[in-house]
């Protein structure tokens, strides 16, 4: 006991330093009836974390602990069943959804990410191994449509611009490419070839899409670049908080006012963190495949001109995928 809060108090974190904004959702997050003055208080402070830090995390988000973590419980079920009953469930070239075992992604193009993920595309029964995970994201689906309003609030656009363009979330991958990933991190064993001290859980990578939700059920070794800083640093854990980070299609849109940044999940230096396992989730929310992205259509209805190439969501994300299960 004594040596973990020895540990504990050696744990420097952007969060125990006050450097992630923390947004207060007001219990709106989920809700179908929009209150526009939570909205647009909302929309100012994901506008200022964004702009200033690109990430933030969310409280009185309105998503129960006790749903996140029957979603974890679900998956735990799932990593347990008989191979040959996992495998059909196996993610199939060409497709993002279903379940990709350790080793098979690498997000900085070379080191095999450590996890077992489980990709969800669509709300069709059929795909999904069991229904509680249907209703997770069902709900982070509306926790996402909730932050789209917010996003719009404060810019001169149409204020349903971004729920229009993210209409046909977990509607399929043929219509958009938002996922939910339910992800667990096995804990690391001293004497394994392959889990030293340096390995990484989850390689650096930028996200894809217009923003992620990420929930984690502990202090895991989660990191990131902060805007115009090279060094990585472990953002913390606030329980019961979603952490919200920006993808590259908002850094884009916005002409890089908003940061996509760049985060990793370490193996952690600490032995009793290191003993333990992780579990997260993350909903990444996409625009509609069709949707044309065109630079800094958030700030510049008509964006910028300058721009010769516009690229399509679906495009975008198609040369992304090809990055990080390409290189094998
Ligand atoms: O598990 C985490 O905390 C991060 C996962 C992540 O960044 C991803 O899957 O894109
Ligand atoms: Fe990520």
């Amino acid at each position: 006991m004594s040596q973990i809060n020895e540990e504990d108090n050696h744990l420097e974190t952007l969060l125990s330093r006050n450097m992630v904004p923390i947004i207060d959702l007001g219990h709106c997050g989920i809700e179908e009836i929009s209150i526009p003055s939570v909205i647009n208080r909302v929309g100012l402070q994901l506008q200022k974390a964004f702009t200033e830090k690109g990430i933030a995390f969310l409280v009185n988000h309105g998503i129960s602990d006790d749903q996140i973590r029957a979603g974890w419980e679900k998956f735990d079920h799932f990593l347990d069943l008989p191979a040959e009953e996992r495998e059909k469930y196996n993610r199939k070239e060409g497709s993002n959804r279903g379940y990709v075992g350790p080793g098979i992604e690498r997000f900085d193009g070379k080191t095999p990410e450590l996890r077992h993920a489980f990709n969800i595309c669509s709300l069709d029964p059929e795909s999904l191994p069991h229904n509680e995970l249907g209703n997770l994201a069902k709900i982070l689906k509306s926790l996402a449509s909730f932050i789209l309003k917010a996003l719009a609030a404060p810019l001169d656009i149409p204020p349903t611009f971004l729920l229009d363009t993210h209409s046909q979330m977990l509607c399929g991958e043929d219509a958009n490419m938002s996922t939910l990933r339910m992800l667990y991190y096995p804990s690391v064993v001293e004497d394994e070839p392959g889990q030293e001290k340096e390995v990484i859980r989850c390689g650096a990578h930028v996200d894809y899409g217009t923003f992620t939700l990420l929930a984690q059920d502990s202090e895991g070794g989660l990191e990131v670049k902060l805007p115009g800083s090279e060094k990585w640093e472990r953002v913390g854990h606030l329980p019961g908080a979603i952490l919200i980070n920006g993808g590259e299609i908002l850094s884009l849109w916005t002409r890089q006012r908003y940061h996509a940044l760049p985060h990793r999940v370490v193996v952690p230096e600490q032995k009793y963190i290191r003993a333990r396992s992780r579990h997260s989730l993350a909903y990444f929310c996409h625009p509609n495949n069709a949707t044309l992205i065109t630079p800094n259509a958030l700030f510049f209805p008509d964006g910028d001109k300058s721009e010769s190439t516009v690229y399509s969501a679906l495009e975008l994300i198609q040369k992304k995928f090809s990055e990080t299960y390409g290189k094998q």
